[in-house]
């Protein structure tokens, strides 16, 4: 029997029920109003699973602030003291203790001592910078941005029109990985990874992030929370700003078998969404392989949160070899066991320098291939009455089309054609205007043509142009016609036709006289239409 397993198996427990953050959710309430969310059936097993006081390697025994830490603190995560969820089995006094004891020390403790402190803490903490991690990964921001830049400018100056730098330099996901990026730059914002190395400071955040989990993971017995996080064997990479934390991961690495699992994540409440918890995932990976030499991640990530960890690269399939991870890992009830593979190369502080790197060379590479990125001068497309241009622009005309690869040949793109095939474009154009001057003239002459003859007056029905926002009327098309400019093809004409007849439809109700008018005046169209097909007139399918 696996002993291991039988040792870390963690009943019962799921991380959080809470809802859905709001914006992933109309329906949700806010991730702070923890006070009302419905804890999980086993909220009343004791808080403190007996199998999970078991510890394989003694660490935890070992860690004598865990005698003096209770899983209650000053909860800062929302700042709102009234959500704070109490759980009278806790006292709070200890953890008290255990801060102001700690402050105390520092502040007693003499200059050799702090001396010694500041190089322990110098020693322990992990700090993630970014600029080494670029050096690292072999990514060179600003040559390779120069160079992307110089190819960009040198297209631009050999295209022959208007050169419109239209390229976009990211979506969503990198402009906040930049912005965090550019808070880190200018020392707004660390992320660090500590874990329980008596340093003062790093002590403060850990309860700080405590505090985060406690709040944001409400099923997870706080006991438990304190005892990972200061299990010498679990690191918590942190997100801190202004010295306080903002987030964090802890995890366990499991060196040997060369993956770590995630026990818990959290974003203050007021900070989620912002991009925290993605850049946290891309310090923590690229801190995990390469400090900890790890290749995966595996956690049990809950309900909630499974979109979060899909959009950091998590699948619900496990591809790593079961022998390297069962037995090591705890269960967690409705969780859903995830996966991470941990690319050996990719610079994950610095995603967005190579997105936008990619993005240019993609870019370069379709400006050789089309013509995309010429813009041209518009053209002046001042219409008069009834949509027809006031003045008529030959399409050979239009700067850019030629360019483009248009050819005369297409113009309008109809399908109609007259059945004499040695008619050409303005011959043709001729017989489409007479046969769309017989289909006006034959819905015009019908009987139930009259609500369509002319636009609907407003003063007769206020709300018509409200309720319809394209309107069209006989009269309308009957001035389009007659331009001979606007309808080019034979589908725009049928366009008017059917708009005319569904905006009667619309805005009227089936019993109504002119909903019946509209269904028999197109009746009549459509049967025109055909007769006009079978007398010569076609359309090519
Ligand atoms: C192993 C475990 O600990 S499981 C428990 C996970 N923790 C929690 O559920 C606690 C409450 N939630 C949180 O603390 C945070 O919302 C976290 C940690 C889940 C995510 O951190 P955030 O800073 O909000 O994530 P970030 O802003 O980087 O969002 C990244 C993307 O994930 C999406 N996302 C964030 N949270 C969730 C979620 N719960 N469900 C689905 N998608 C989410 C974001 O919309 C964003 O999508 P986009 O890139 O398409 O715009």
């Amino acid at each position: 029997m696996d002993t291991r397993s039988s040792h870390l198996t963690a009943p019962g427990r799921s991380r959080s029920s809470q809802s859905i953050s709001p914006s992933h959710s109309a329906s949700a309430s806010a991730t702070s109003s923890i006070h009302k969310r419905k804890l999980a059936s086993d909220d009343h097993a004791p808080p403190f699973p007996s199998s999970l006081s078991d510890t394989r390697d003694g660490a935890l025994t070992s860690n004598d602030d865990l005698e003096s830490i209770s899983a209650r603190g000053a909860d800062s995560d929302t700042g709102d003291e009234s959500e704070e969820v109490v759980d009278e089995e806790y006292d709070d006094s200890s953890m008290r203790k255990f801060t102001a004891t700690r402050l105390e020390n520092s502040n007693v403790s003499g200059p050799a001592t702090a001396a010694a402190r500041n190089k322990l803490k110098t020693e322990n903490l992990v700090k993630i910078e970014p600029a080494d991690v670029a050096k690292d990964s072999g990514i060179n921001n600003n040559t390779n941005n120069n160079a992307a830049n110089a190819a960009v400018s040198g297209a631009a100056g050999s295209a022959t029109g208007i050169f419109t730098d239209n390229i976009q330099t990211g979506g969503a996901y990198s402009s906040r990985e930049e912005s965090l990026k550019r808070e880190e730059e200018a020392g707004r914002l660390k992320f660090v990874c500590v874990s329980n190395d008596s340093v003062d400071e790093h002590m403060v955040w850990l309860i700080g992030l405590k505090n985060i989990f406690a709040r944001q993971l409400p099923n997870m017995p706080r006991e438990y929370i304190v005892r990972l996080i200061m299990d010498r064997n679990h690191k918590s990479v942190m997100v801190i700003r202004r010295n306080q934390v903002v987030g964090g991961i802890t995890y366990r690495p499991y060196v040997s078998q060369k993956f770590g699992e995630i026990a818990f994540c959290a974003i203050m409440a007021d900070e989620q969404v912002k991009g925290y918890g993605t850049r946290l995932m891309n310090h923590l990976k690229q801190h995990a392989r390469d400090v900890d030499g790890l290749t995966h991640f595996l956690t049990y990530a809950d309900n909630n949160a499974v979109g979060y960890f899909v959009k950091q690269g998590f699948t619900k399939e496990i591809f790593l070899d079961k022998e390297r991870w069962h037995g090591y890992i705890k269960d967690y009830d409705g969780g859903i066991l995830m996966e991470c593979k941990i690319d050996p190369k990719l610079p994950y502080t610095d995603l967005s320098t190579m997105i936008r790197c990619q993005r240019q060379a993609i870019d370069e590479k379709i400006k050789e291939l089309s013509n995309c990125h010429i813009v041209y001068p518009g053209i002046d497309f001042q219409k008069k009455e009834a949509g027809v241009p006031k003045l008529s622009i030959k399409v050979d005309d239009i700067p850019g089309l030629r360019e483009a690869g248009w050819t005369p040949e297409q113009y309008g793109h109809s399908r109609f054609k007259t059945t004499n095939p040695s008619l050409d474009g303005a011959s043709n154009q001729k017989s489409l205007t007479a046969f769309m001057r017989s289909l006006l003239k034959a819905m015009h002459d019908h009987p139930d043509a009259w609500p369509f003859k002319e636009p609907v007056d407003a003063r007769d029905v206020p709300d018509y142009y409200v309720i319809i926002k394209d309107p069209i009327d006989l009269k309308t098309m009957s001035r389009r016609v007659e331009s001979e400019q606007y309808y080019v093809t034979f589908e725009m004409f049928v366009a008017d036709v059917r708009r005319m007849f569904s905006n009667a439809k619309t805005y009227n109700s089936p019993d109504t006289i002119y909903y019946k008018c509209a269904t028999r005046v197109d009746a009549h169209f459509s049967s025109k239409v055909q007769a006009g097909l079978q007398s010569g007139i076609k359309i090519q399918p």
